[in-house]
Parts: structure tokens; sequence; C-alpha cells
């Protein structure tokens, strides 16, 4: 409540949509493909009623914010300040714009535009021919940054692209040789548990051929709770055979090869590729049609370096550890950027890169 409030109108819808934002943070990896979206409802002022957009395939955030007001009779008095256009589809669930509109709300203020082709302003259309009064572009840029991976995939047609990789002090992810069958370690086992919370976030995680054949890797959720991600390998000639952990069928698998003779099976989704020409475009193209809204480039370098000399990449995740290796496998390097955040992990620096 603004007792003697000096705040503008424009402040007011401000720090509502910011509450939007924060409740929609809650949703962000369970709604996933959906975006995950926060929803207000001000009567006079006052919070009546709030939610957020629940794990897929269930309500989205409008009529959780509307189920949740306790006296409804409210409703035809109040705003509603939602981060995302109330969708005008039916889709799991049936269009919110519908709900406003028998809810008799009569006025909505909006973070931004839906860009999924089926919404993309139809929402908005709907609640204003309804005499709906629509205010839209509030926090406009922070809105689409709460569902970066919704609008990179709808906007670019493509996943939302992380690049993640440990390196040593002096700039290497392996040495020349390893053991067999074994990943060599660099990072902290703290560090190893954040990538694993990562696995439980983000939609697929991706390692290149000889990455696959090296390290033997698992890339499922072990260390924290949650899903496994779509795991995805590149394997140009089929080197990747039976036992690797890749084709043990704990998770989904997608192979991405020139071998178009290939039958999927219960273990392993095969998908083509010309490998000669602007692969990573490809394999973006491929996760799209997947219906994969954000991967993880897990490396090694050769795979990385691919991403980033087309600048496919939305983010670079860098742990560097302390201690240094001599020789070995070269890290990748991504351009500098002001937009860089370090933390701390015990002894290893988490470098997160945006572009
Ligand atoms: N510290 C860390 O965070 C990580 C370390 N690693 C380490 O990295 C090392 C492997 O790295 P690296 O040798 O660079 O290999 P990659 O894992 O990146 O695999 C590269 C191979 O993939 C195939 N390929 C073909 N075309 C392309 C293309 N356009 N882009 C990418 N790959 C293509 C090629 O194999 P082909 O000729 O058969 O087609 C190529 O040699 C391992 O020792 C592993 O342990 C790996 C991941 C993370
Ligand atoms: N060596 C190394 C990493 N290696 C990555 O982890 C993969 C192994 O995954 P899993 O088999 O599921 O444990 C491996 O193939 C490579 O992609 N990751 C890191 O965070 N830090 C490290 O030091
Ligand atoms: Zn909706």
């Amino acid at each position: 409540m603004f007792k003697d409030t000096a705040l503008s109108t424009l402040e007011k819808h401000e720090l509502y949509i910011s509450r939007c934002l924060q409740l929609a943070k809650q949703g962000t990896y369970a709604a996933l493909p959906n975006p995950s979206v926060g929803a207000v409802i001000v009567h006079n002022d006052k919070i009546i009623g709030e939610g957020f957009t629940s794990a897929y395939g269930g309500p989205h955030a409008e009529p959780n914010a509307i189920a949740s007001v306790k006296n409804p009779e409210l409703l035809k008095e109040s705003t509603l300040y939602v981060s995302l256009e109330p969708c005008s589809h039916f889709g799991k669930t049936p269009p919110c714009a519908d709900l406003v509109i028998e809810k008799k709300i009569p006025k909505v203020v909006i973070g931004t535009i839906d860009p999924f082709a089926k919404v993309c302003g139809r929402g908005i259309e709907k609640m204003r021919e309804a005499g709906i009064e629509v205010i839209v572009g509030i926090l406009e840029k922070k809105c689409q940054e709460s569902n970066k991976r919704f609008f990179t995939f709808h906007q670019n047609k493509r996943p939302y692209i992380i690049l993640k990789w440990a390196q040593t002090a002096d700039g290497f992810i392996a040495p020349n040789t390893q053991v067999d069958n074994r990943p060599f370690w660099i990072s902290n086992n703290y560090s190893k548990q954040l990538v694993h919370k990562w696995r439980s976030e983000e939609m697929a995680f991706l390692v290149g051929t000889n990455t696959a054949l090296k390290d033997n890797p698992s890339l499922t959720t072990r260390d924290w709770y949650g899903k496994d991600p779509v795991r995805v390998y590149l394997d140009r000639t089929g080197k990747v055979t039976q036992p690797n952990a890749l084709l043990d069928g704990v998770a989904k698998t997608i192979c991405i090869t020139t071998n178009n003779d290939l039958v999927s099976t219960d273990k392993v989704v095969y998908a083509y590729a010309d490998f000669s020409t602007n692969l990573p475009q490809q394999i973006c193209d491929i996760l799209y049609q997947h219906n994969i809204l954000s991967v993880v480039i897990e490396g090694g370098t050769t795979t990385l370096d691919a991403f980033i000399n087309c600048g496919l990449w939305d983010e670079a995740r860098i742990f560097v550890a302390q201690h240094n290796l001599g020789d070995g496998v070269k890290a990748p390097q991504v351009p500098s950027s002001n937009n860089t955040v370090q933390h701390r992990i015990l002894n290893d620096t988490l470098n997160i890169v945006k572009r």
C-alpha cells in the first residue's frame, strides 16, 4: 500500500512488474519449454493476488494469480500486472486473455509482448477488443531477459547457447594423453555439483566426438536433484560404440552424424548433418526441431571453438582452477566482454561472460 505516495504512475508500473519478475523466477526451469511468467493483481494500490507459471502443462501465472484473490468481486476494479503478454491460444490450458475478459478485469499492464507465433500480439488485441485498457512495454528488456531461453528460441529459431568448460590457471582443459574412459578433472567438487545443478536446469548438454571417446561421459544429473538433460554428441563417422555411457539409454540421447542410414533406437536418436559446412548452425536447426530451448556445449575445445568462431553463443561459464598443467589441450577463448561476472567457488574462479 502506498501511503502519501510520491511514486509516479510509471514508477508504480515498474514496481509491480518487478514483483512479477521476482515471482516468475520461481518457475523458470520447471515451466520449460514454456516461459515462466509472474502476475500481480492490484486494487487501490494494494496487491490482492499473485501467481507464477506452474510446472510445464499446469496453469499459467494469470489463473494462479486470479485464484489467489480472496474477494473475486474486487477483480472488476483491479489492474492485472503480468511480465509477459497473456496467451490467446489453446495449448495445454485455455487462453489466459479469455479468463481476464471473463473476470472483467478493466486494466492490464504487460512487461513484454509474447514472441511465440501463436500469440504475438493476439492476446493484447483480444483484450483491447473487449474494452480492456492495455499498457505494454514496462521493464521490457528485463522481462525478455527473464525468459531468455524462450525469447532466443522463438526470435532466433535456435536454443539459448551456453558454452562451458573448466581450465587450469595456465589455460588447458586436459592433458595431451589421459587415462582412457575417464575425464581429467580440473575443477573442484563444489564446481562439479554446480554443473549438475545446471544439468537439471538446461534442456540439453552437448559434447564433441573426442570428448565422447576419451571421457566416456554420462552427462546425467547425479550430484543434484532433478531431471537429466537431453544428451547430444557429435559422431561424424560412427566412432562412438557400445559400451560408451552415452549409449546406455538412461536419458534421451541425440547423435549428430553424416550417416544417413542409421535408424533411431530407444537409446539413440540419429540426426543428419553435413560436417563440411557450418556445423554449429545445423546443430541449432536440429535442436530447434527437437524443441530444445537451451543447450550447454560442454566441450572439448574443437567443438567450443566451432561455436565461438561463428558467433553462435549467448553465454560462457568458465571455471578456472588455481593449478597449472604446463601442456595439454588448449582451452578456448571467448572475446572479452564488459558483461562478465566473477564468482569464487572455494579455490576455483567461475567467470560468467555474456555476449
Ligand atoms: N575441462 C573441460 O571442461 C573439458 C575437457 N574436455 C577434454 O577435451 C578433450 C577433447 O577436446 P577436442 O580434442 O578439442 O575434441 P572435441 O571433443 O571437441 O571433439 C572434436 C571432434 O569432433 C569432430 N568434429 C568434426 N567436425 C567438427 C566440427 N565442425 N566441430 C567440432 N567437432 C567436429 C571431429 O572428429 P571426427 O574427425 O571424428 O569427425 C573432431 O576431431 C578431451 O581430452 C576431453 O577430456 C572436454 C570437455 C570439457
Ligand atoms: N574435466 C572437467 C569437466 N569435464 C566435462 O564433464 C564431462 C563428464 O561428465 P560426467 O561423466 O557426467 O561426470 C566430460 O566429458 C566433460 O565434458 N567438467 C568440469 O566441470 N570440470 C572438469 O574439470
Ligand atoms: Zn496463458
